[in-house]
């Protein structure tokens, strides 16, 4: 088949572009009523994350291009972020959008929506048809090289491939549901028209389905692999632009035809069931739109694509409770995320430094794909769709912060640019017969040995050499009707000879024809080579990462036994100490009641004492004022007796006399030694009425002893 090979971006370029940096739009998730938000609006551009650490409650301003509230609908969000990027689109440019965010924060619902409240996707869509739907070129005029680029057959191969049933197996480029008359427009159309449509083109739409699950790329448009998905590999095209090689690309007529891809795609996307939401997206995802517009006169030709990047949520597995196959996810959906990071944060350090280390594209299949819009050409914008409840507050930091470095990151500014195409006109071969025609359609995969034959015989009805050899028989008698035998043998061997020269240059044609294809086919066989090789490559990585992944499993769930055992065994200790320790406590407290009941008694022993002892010195006190008594009247009597005796004459003998009478024994004599009372319990208390011991004291010191 003979066709203009054209490329779609020609990245010769002497000037240095112009540089822009990545916009950041911010989507706040409506939050249940009965939730706490952690995020305060200060401006339609900044917001305030308040989070509460050890230290304290911390808050910090994030500013974006742009922030939606809650209550911005799908419309607002498309018009503003995503319709500059379809515009580009028709224009020939590359735009990239992703969709960054924690678990369950609505990056599918920006990026999808639902059928009634369509999202970014099927509004792309849908404007795209309502504005180009009236200069779309013949199905198949324009097809993918299978190289990244596209090629322009003429309009008889159009109309054969049109015809041919194709084998979407081999041929890498299908037609849904041929003609697509009976695919339905699942999605409401608002009748969004773009402006910048250029009516003297011809434009073709092409979507291809991606998906990046464990760090491996799927084409989630692949028939031909059945129920499980094959592994795609990362190929870098002539200009060193990345693409998913072999990946189906469909060209689509509606927006109807479109959504039946994405229903397709999507059935094949790895969703799961997880604490935090009930569908999680466990892949990343690529829906990619490539507009190709060829100029009516089929010199030229522009190609621009819009990739639409669903990211699965990065998630913390504390949170989540994932366990086997999603945890595994889990662990790889975060992996990629930090290798996005790594390598935007490298790119800021090296436009900020003017330095030049290397961005680590290659640590994982999601930086390796979209490298291309950081290096390259394309316009690329991120959404970061954040959950503003309390509980997601630790995770929205850390996306908050990423997104905020990422504003810092620059990229080249999209450029369109029509490349020329070199056009041949077709080869005598591929005009020759619709069944020719359709064998030259065909790669040579497809070719069955019945097709085989059929050409074979193609081949051999196409050579003749020429008119037959008449018979010669010289008739001697008649000279003359020799001469015409000679004259017809002399046309038929001129007729041959041309036939053979015909026949030669034909032969030489189909040779260089056979060769050019025998080269195609070797080349195919060659990168199919490479590919199987890559692809073995893959597999024994996949294989060792899975064997070291169960070991590391089995090596976990040993260690998580050993620590379920110590941690019960910790338990029965805790428990035991605990009983120990309540035993304890209530002997104390019997301890302390007998020391309290004793304390009492003790207490109302003194009193006792201190009463009795109180009436004894009563007693002794009235006796020895008594006894005072006595004595001071004796006394008196005595010296009476003395002062009389003196006056009267009396002698000394009776003056001794009554003095001794006065010293009589039995007469109480005032002591000045301590005395001592006898108490109840029969012990002898010392009895210091001068200073006496205060009880409470003793009592005191009895217990501080104790
Ligand atoms: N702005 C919004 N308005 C209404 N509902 C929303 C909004 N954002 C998200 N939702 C709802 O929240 C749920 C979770 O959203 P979605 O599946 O889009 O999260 P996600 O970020 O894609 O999660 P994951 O990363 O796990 O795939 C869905 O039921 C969705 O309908």
């Amino acid at each position: 088949m003979d066709a203009n090979k054209c490329s779609s971006l020609n990245s010769e370029s002497c000037s240095v572009p112009s540089k822009d940096p990545v916009q950041v739009f911010c989507r706040l998730r409506t939050l249940p009523e009965e939730c706490q938000s952690c995020i305060k609006l200060l401006s339609p551009t900044t917001l305030t994350l308040t989070a509460s650490s050890k230290t304290g409650r911390k808050e910090c301003n994030y500013v974006f291009k742009h922030i939606f509230t809650s209550y911005a609908g799908q419309r607002e969000v498309f018009q503003h972020i995503a319709l500059p990027l379809l515009e580009d689109l028709v224009n020939g440019k590359n735009g990239l959008l992703f969709t960054y965010g924690v678990t369950g924060s609505g990056k599918t619902y920006t990026l999808t929506g639902e059928p009634s409240m369509p999202g970014i996707m099927p509004r792309c869509i849908n404007t795209l048809f309502n504005s180009i739907a009236d200069y779309q070129a013949q199905k198949l005029l324009i097809k993918s090289d299978r190289t990244n680029g596209f090629e322009v057959q003429g309009e008889n191969d159009a109309l054969e491939d049109r015809l041919v049933p194709i084998k979407t197996s081999t041929t890498k480029m299908k037609t849904v549901k041929r003609g697509g008359g009976d695919a339905k427009n699942i999605y409401e159309n608002d009748g969004t028209k773009l402006r910048c449509v250029n009516e003297n083109n011809l434009y073709a739409v092409f979507i291809s389905y991606t998906e990046i699950y464990n760090n491996t790329v799927y084409d989630l448009l692949d028939e031909t692999a059945g129920k499980v998905l094959q592994a795609k590999i990362i190929r870098e095209d002539s200009q060193k632009r990345m693409y998913v090689n072999g990946v189906v690309e469909v060209e689509v007529k509606s927006a109807a035809e479109a959504f039946e891809l994405f229903c397709i795609g999507q059935k094949r996307k790895r969703t799961g069931h997880t604490i935090l939401n009930a569908e999680s997206s466990r892949s990343h995802s690529a829906f990619n739109i490539r507009v190709v517009q060829l100029q009516k006169d089929r010199s030229h030709l522009m190609v621009g694509q819009l990739s639409l990047v669903d990211l699965a949520g990065s998630e913390r597995c504390s949170r989540t409770q994932n366990t086997g196959m999603r945890l595994k996810e889990a662990s790889s959906i975060n992996n990629s995320l930090m290798s996005l990071r790594t390598c935007l944060e490298i790119l800021r350090e090296n436009q900020l430094n003017d330095a030049n280390k290397l961005v680590p594209y290659r640590d994982s299949r999601l930086t390796l794909l979209f490298k291309n819009y950081f290096e390259g050409e394309g316009n690329v914008r991120m959404i970061v769709c954040i959950n503003p409840s309390i509980k997601d507050c630790e995770e929205n930091l850390q996306v908050l912060k990423f997104a905020e470095m990422t504003q810092d990151v620059k990229t080249p500014k999209a450029e369109s640019r029509y490349a020329p195409s070199k056009y041949k006109t077709p080869s005598k071969t591929t005009k020759q017969t619709p069944s020719t025609q359709s064998l030259s359609s065909q790669t040579p995969s497809t070719r069955t040995p019945s097709t085989q034959t059929s050409a074979t015989s193609q081949v051999k009805k196409a050579i003749s050499f020429g008119p037959k050899i008449p018979s010669v028989e010289l008739n001697m008698e008649n000279p003359q009707e020799n001469v015409m035998v000679l004259d017809s043998l002399m046309k038929a061997l001129h007729a041959r000879r041309e036939k053979r020269e015909q026949n030669r240059q034909e032969l030489a044609m189909r040779e260089q024809h056979f060769r050019k294809r025998l080269v195609h086919i070797h080349q195919d066989s060659v990168l199919t080579k490479s590919e199987i090789r890559s692809l073995k490559a893959l597999l024994r990585k996949e294989k060792q990462t899975n064997r070291n992944l169960n070991t590391k499993i089995t090596d976990l769930e040993t260690s998580n036994e050993k620590l379920s055992a110590n941690n019960k065994e910790l338990q029965d200790t805790i428990h035991t100490l605990q009983n120990t320790i309540d035993e304890k406590n209530l002997k104390i407290n019997q301890i302390r009641l007998e020391r309290e009941k004793v304390r009492q008694k003790l207490i109302l022993q003194s009193e006792q004492m201190k009463q009795e002892l109180d009436e004894r010195l009563c007693e002794q006190r009235a006796r020895l004022q008594a006894a005072i008594l006595v004595k001071q009247t004796k006394i008196q009597r005595a010296k009476e007796i003395l002062e009389s005796g003196t006056m009267s004459g009396c002698g000394s003998e009776q003056q001794v006399k009554i003095v001794q009478e006065m010293a009589t024994p039995g007469t109480p004599v005032a002591a000045t030694r301590h005395r001592r009372s006898l108490s109840d319990s029969e012990v002898w208390l010392k009895y210091n009425a001068i200073n006496p011991h205060c009880i409470a004291t003793i009592h005191e010191e009895e217990e501080e002893s104790d």
